[in-house]
């Protein structure tokens, strides 16, 4: 990269004002995909993203998954795993290594990377303060024509409730929350929940500006690999019915789609492989990714 003149620099910086202002106060919620959270430099510059972000005055709150990491330990531990319509089945022995890996290891990972950048942030999992009320997923079983054919996947559930109260004591002292996707049933059952599902509802009941999801591809393509940059409700219907959007994508705009028609401004689905992709998409006029707004 060619070195950059004193003009150039504040012409950077300064295109960051509006941003500043427009987001001084709001609540972003960014899902940071397991497959985003592979290489050492890119977590850190996350990390250092995310403090910013709390720094200028608007208010992260991040929710991880951790896929790549439970199946790797799930493989040392020489236990098989596999996935229904993109959920992992989860019996008693996978859930207990799902809440190790995901509440412990990643968790508390991304917690130390965001303190060691400066922040303030605290781990939790949807068990901490009764933040995610649970209850069991039902699969629907993709080789039957009926939509009342479902699938036990085992301890795998979906979001009943958000608690957001110990989020708002959190938000009042500047601290970060980190969170990962455990949910607690009301019979105190821990299930294991799926990153974006969590996240999504997490941006819907806080009101969210903004629900960002971090990933391993550029964004949403199209059929020849380009990058859709904005989809509306409509087109997104369009690209699934015809196939253009298929497997891991498909929950993703599942919750774009919940999100913006429940009161989240705009999701965005944007490539984590990529350095700094958080803040060129919040602090940049070109944005990166796809933006999925509202009809
Ligand atoms: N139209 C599409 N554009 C981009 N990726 C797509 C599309 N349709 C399906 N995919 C798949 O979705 C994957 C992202 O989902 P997933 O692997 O579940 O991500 P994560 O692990 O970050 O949650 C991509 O790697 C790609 O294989
Ligand atoms: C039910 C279910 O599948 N849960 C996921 C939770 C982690 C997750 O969602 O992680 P990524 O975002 O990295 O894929 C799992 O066990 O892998």
């Amino acid at each position: 990269m060619t070195p950059k003149t004193a003009h150039q620099k504040a012409a950077i910086l300064t295109e960051a004002l509006p941003y500043i202002q427009r987001f001084h106060g709001k609540t972003i919620v960014i899902k940071y995909g397991g497959n985003a959270m592979t290489e050492e430099h890119l977590k850190t510059r996350f990390a250092r993203d995310v403090v910013l972000m709390k720094l200028v005055g608007m208010n992260p709150v991040v929710v991880h998954g951790g896929g790549p990491q439970i199946g790797a330990t799930l493989a040392r531990m020489g236990v098989s795993t596999e996935f229904v319509q993109g959920m992992r089945v989860t019996d008693q022995e996978t859930m207990q290594v799902v809440e190790m890996v995901l509440g412990g290891l990643v968790n508390k990972e991304i917690v130390n990377l965001i303190n060691q950048a400066g922040g303030c942030a605290v781990g939790l999992t949807g068990k901490d303060g009764g933040l995610i009320q649970a209850r069991k997923l039902l699969v629907r079983n993709a080789a039957s024509e009926s939509p009342d054919d479902l699938l036990d996947v085992g301890l795998v559930g979906e979001v009943e409730r958000v608690n957001p109260a110990l989020l708002q004591i959190l938000e009042r002292q500047d601290i970060i929350p980190v969170i990962a996707p455990i949910g607690v049933g009301p019979d105190g059952q821990t299930y294991n929940i799926n990153a974006d599902l969590v996240a999504g509802k997490l941006a819907e009941t806080l009101h969210a500006e903004k629900f960002i999801l971090m990933t391993n591809v550029a964004g949403v393509l199209d059929k020849s690999g380009e990058l859709l940059t904005g989809l509306t409700p409509g087109r997104v219907q369009d690209l699934i019915a015809d196939g253009t959007i298929y497997g891991g994508m498909l929950p993703k705009l599942a919750c774009c789609l919940s999100a913006v028609s429940n009161g989240v401004k705009t999701a965005h689905i944007i490539d984590g492989r990529v350095e700094h992709a958080l803040l060129l998409e919040i602090f940049t006029d070109e944005g990166v990714g796809t933006l999925i707004s509202g009809e």
